[in-house]
């Protein structure tokens, strides 16, 4: 539905959709269509027969129900009006079903409301007045000479309607229609016109709102009298420019443009319409609105369509059109009816009636076959449903089966995989039974061979050993005799010589066990005592240093707080000097200052006294001033009064004189100019009179009001002199008062200050005697201080020397009694390890003297063993030890088989289990381990 740009053709299709009216609210319309205005897409969902159709028609320009009239004409129909302007001729069409806002785009709905305050448009302004404003702001900024013309008429059936025309005429058309219709004619220019069309002049954009208004005022009226429907007619709005412009060279030119505004019938009348006469009239209608626009179709023009529609199109259209199919169809009926009058019955022609009722026939066979065609489709079809719904269930159970399989397969794998796992296991297993059976059978050979070689050797010693038996039993019978008695002698013997021995030893040890531990105290006691004198002279002696170094530290210290204090001293006494210069200086300072304030003080209080003085006497004279004042403002009240008075008098004698003045000459003159004059003097006396009236009126006025004026000025005066004079009084009553009282707090304040320097003085004078008997005292006290200091010095070096002294001795005599101690001490030590040696003398003389004796007894003992004691004697009988060859323990052990563990190992180092490959598993008789495999 886009827009064509092919040469020479601009044709614009734009879309707009306009909101839900309120009664497709209030029905609850459901939403059709749905506007993308950024991609340019109308979507149009519709539900026919219960299916959902969804379908997407795309425009050059979409405008959403949210749109406004400006948003329109700015974005569309701007760029046509310039084309208007440039001199071209432009058609803008709105388009679409009734009520889609065909009129509401063109005209808009506010054409009573004139322009705003300055030249603006109401919003709802439709494409039309938007147009002629455009056109009058560019050519009023343009300052051109221009005209402007516009023409407004109806297309309705055949017939052209001109909505500008004047009411008369129009009358006369309702009444006359042959007279109304207005021809259309070839201009023979390649044109068209139509014929008595009126053509407004412009000549400004307002105009443009009454023009409108009496157009479509014109079309209802003739809607209403008529039985016409506005869905039905075109209206064709046409503007016309006439633009006169100066070439350079001077030639003038003439630029036309025309824009045509046309809001075309409902587009359902025109595609939908059930009435053939209809159709065929609108067809004429449209033949004739193209020829209408034949100029300002094609070329370089821009063609506009605005297609209206509404938010909920199909449900109100349906409605709409089925209603208008109906009035479509009540026509055609109608027609059928008249139709039926005229002819007795329903006239066809014969042809056509048997051609027809062939088709029928035809069509009825038709119809037939194929029902019974579809009966028998039917029937396969439901035979071939059943057969489908059993495969389907013949298929699910398969796919259940299946899945079922699967899942055992899966299972079986896993087994499978596992049992593989155990079945090269128990085959490594096997192989490794194997090779130790192996190498267990053949170490079991080895060993059978090695028993059968001893059995025989065995066998033939036995032999030889029962004769060897019987000579060890008589030898081991006179054996045992000897032995208890050599027992029984020894047991003794050793019984008597271990009680000796263990007495003696154990004396022995006792003793020099006691010897020992002598001689271990006595070390000990060397050992504690030459180390307690070490200890007691280095510390004699370090405590010594100590004395020493404390007793410098103190000196030391003593030094540094003797210089300290002698500084302090110095400082104490230079300070109490410099304070007591200071204190003097500004003692003296203060005193001169003192001094002059209370100068000053004297100075300022007899100017003072002396200011107060003329200020008393300045009020006494004010006093006196005022009083006179009073007397003379009471004298000038009476001149006042007097000369207010001599003025009245003079005033009053003035007027009077001028009177008379004025009456002698009016006499003379009434003498003189007879009776002529007399109304006239009489008048100008009256006048003269009453003005002299009048002045006296206005002159009394003013005396009674400066009287007023000065009888309120002299009262006041009179106040104000008495006011002033009470207060003059007051005043100098008050200044005496507050003098007298001024002069007495003066003196005081002389007298005060001159008892402050007084006291002053005196504070200076014991200030400084202070100040010098502090200096002394200070002085003295310094003194005094360092005396005592030097005095505790030479106490504390004597004392340090004498400490030092008996310090001295007194480690020196300690040292010697500790040297004499030790001396005695080491002399008992000797005595008792002299002692300790002697008895260890002895204890040995005592020893060897044991063990001689205990020989003699074991000799003795000997002697008498050997008297008791038997030999055996051999018999001859016993045949010669022969020494049989048997095999050593380690041969034997040799011929052993490895461990088990060890063969294992072996055999895994040879055989990996990763490498192991399962063979095919012969299913070989059972067997114990240890049988033998041959
Ligand atoms: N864009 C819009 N915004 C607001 N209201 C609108 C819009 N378009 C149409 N309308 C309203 O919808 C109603 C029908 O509009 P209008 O009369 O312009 O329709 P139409 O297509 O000209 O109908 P017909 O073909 O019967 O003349 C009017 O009340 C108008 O105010």
């Amino acid at each position: 539905m886009s827009g064509r740009h092919d040469k020479g053709v601009n044709v614009q299709v734009l879309l707009r959709c306009r909101p839900f009216s309120n009664e497709e609210l209030r029905n609850n319309a459901p939403q059709v269509v749905t506007c993308d205005e950024y991609q340019r897409e109308v979507a149009v969902s519709q539900n026919i027969a219960g299916k959902q159709i969804d379908r997407v028609f795309t425009f050059d320009k979409v405008f959403g129900p949210t749109a406004q009239q400006k948003d329109l004409y700015e974005q569309a129909v701007i760029p046509i009006v310039n084309e208007v302007l440039e001199g071209f001729n432009c058609t803008i069409f709105a388009y679409g079903q009734t009520g889609t806002g065909k009129t509401f785009t063109m005209e808009g709905e506010c054409k009573r409301a004139k322009s705003g305050p300055n030249g603006e448009l109401p919003s709802q302004a439709g494409v039309i007045p938007r147009s002629v404003k455009q056109i009058f702001d560019t050519l009023e900024g343009q300052n051109a000479e221009y005209s402007v013309k516009v023409t407004f008429l109806e297309l309705y059936n055949e017939e052209i309607t001109d909505l500008l025309a004047p009411e008369e005429i129009s009358k006369i058309g309702i009444e006359d229609k042959q007279k109304k219709l207005l021809p259309l004619m070839e201009d023979g220019k390649g044109g068209v016109l139509v014929r008595g069309l009126e053509e407004e002049i412009v000549t400004s954009a307002n105009e443009i709102f009454t023009l409108l208004e009496r157009g479509s005022a014109k079309r209802r009226t003739a809607e209403t009298l008529l039985n016409k429907q506005s869905s039905r007619s075109h209206s064709l709005f046409s503007i016309t420019i006439h633009i006169k412009e100066s070439t350079p060279e001077g030639e003038e030119l003439i630029k036309c443009g025309k824009l045509n505004l046309v809001d075309l019938a409902g587009s359902e009348n025109i595609s939908r319409s059930g009435a053939r006469e209809l159709l065929k009239r609108i067809c004429s209608l449209d033949s004739k609105l193209t020829r209408l626009l034949r100029d300002s179709l094609g070329g370089r023009t821009k063609t506009c369509i605005i297609a209206t529609v509404s938010p909920a199109v199909n449900q109100k259209m349906m409605k709409t059109t089925l209603i208008k199919d109906l009035y479509g169809e009540i026509e055609r009926l109608k027609a059928e009816v008249y139709a039926s009058r005229e002819k007795n019955g329903v006239y066809l022609p014969k042809e056509r009636y048997d051609q027809e009722e062939m088709e029928r026939k035809s069509m009825a066979d038709k119809i037939e076959k194929m029902g019974i065609k579809m009966e028998n489709q039917q029937k396969q079809f439901e035979e071939l449903q059943t057969q489908f719904n059993a495969r389907v269930e013949e298929c699910c159970e398969l796919s259940c089966k299946l899945e079922l399989t699967q899942t055992t397969l899966n299972q079986t794998n896993d087994v499978l995989a596992n049992t593989e796992e155990t079945l090269k296991k128990c085959q490594y297993a096997l192989k490794e039974r194997d090779f130790i059976i192996q190498e267990q059978q053949k170490a079991e050979n080895a060993l059978a061979q090695q028993a059968c070689i001893l059995r025989a050797d065995l066998e033939k010693s036995l032999q030889d050993n029962a004769s060897l038996f019987m000579k060890i039993a008589r030898e081991d019978t006179l054996n045992a005799t000897n032995r208890s008695v050599v027992d029984k002698f020894e047991s003794e013997l050793a019984q008597d010589v271990g009680s000796l021995c263990n007495m003696v030893a154990a004396s022995v040890s006792q003793q020099n066990d006691q010897l020992q531990c002598i001689e271990k105290f006595c070390d000990t006691l060397i050992n504690i005592n030459n180390k307690a004198i070490s200890d007691l002279k280095k510390k004699v002696s370090d405590s010594r240093n100590l004395y020493i170094s404390h007793v410098e530290d103190m000196e030391n210290v003593v030094r540094l707080h003797k210089a300290s204090a002698n500084g302090s001293l110095e400082d104490i006494s230079a300070k109490a000097i410099s304070n007591a210069r200071s204190v003097e200086e500004l003692l003296a300072e203060e005193a001169s200052k003192g001094q002059s304030i209370f100068d000053e003080l004297q100075g300022t209080i007899s100017t003072q006294q002396g200011e107060i003085v003329a200020f008393a006497r300045a009020l006494r004279k004010l006093m006196v001033e005022s009083k006179e004042l009073g007397n003379h403002a009471n004298h000038v009240d009476e001149i006042q009064t007097k000369n207010i008075d001599d003025f009245q008098k003079a005033y009053e004698e003035q007027s009077r004189s001028d009177a008379q003045k004025l009456i002698a000459d009016v006499t003379s003159l009434v003498s003189s100019h007879m009776s002529r004059q007399k109304q006239m003097v009489d008048a100008c006396l009256a006048g003269i009179r009453e003005t002299a009236a009048e002045s006296k009126t206005v002159l009394d006025g003013h005396a009674s009001s400066i009287e007023g004026i000065t009888t309120d000025a002299k009262r006041k005066w009179q106040e104000f002199s008495l006011q002033s004079e009470n207060d003059a009084r007051d005043s100098a009553d008050f200044s005496a008062a507050k003098h007298c009282r001024f002069e007495l707090l003066l003196q005081k304040c002389v007298d005060t200050t001159e008892m402050a320097l007084n006291h002053s003085k005196k504070t200076h004078e014991l200030v400084t005697n202070v100040g010098k008997e502090h200096v002394l005292a200070v002085e003295e006290l310094v003194r005094s201080a360092s005396e005592n200091n030097e005095l505790h010095d030479a106490e504390v070096s004597s004392a340090r020397k004498s400490a030092e002294e008996d310090v001295l001795k007194n480690s020196e005599d300690i040292i010697k009694h500790m040297e004499g101690t030790c001396q005695k001490e080491q002399d008992t030590v000797n005595g008792i390890l002299e002692t300790t040696k002697a008895q260890s003398v002895f204890l040995e003389t005592l020893q060897k003297d044991h063990a001689a004796q205990s020989g003699a007894i074991q000799q003795k003992a000997h002697d008498t063993f050997q008297q008791k004691y038997m030999d055996y004697e051999p018999s001859g009988n016993t045949p010669l030890r022969c020494e049989t060859d048997v095999p050593s323990k380690i041969t034997i052990e040799s011929l052993r088989a490895m461990p088990m563990e060890t063969l294992l190992e072996e055999f895994r180092e040879n055989h990996s289990f990763e490498l192991f490959e399962v063979k095919d598993v012969k299913i070989t008789p059972s067997r114990s381990p240890l049988s033998e495999i041959n």
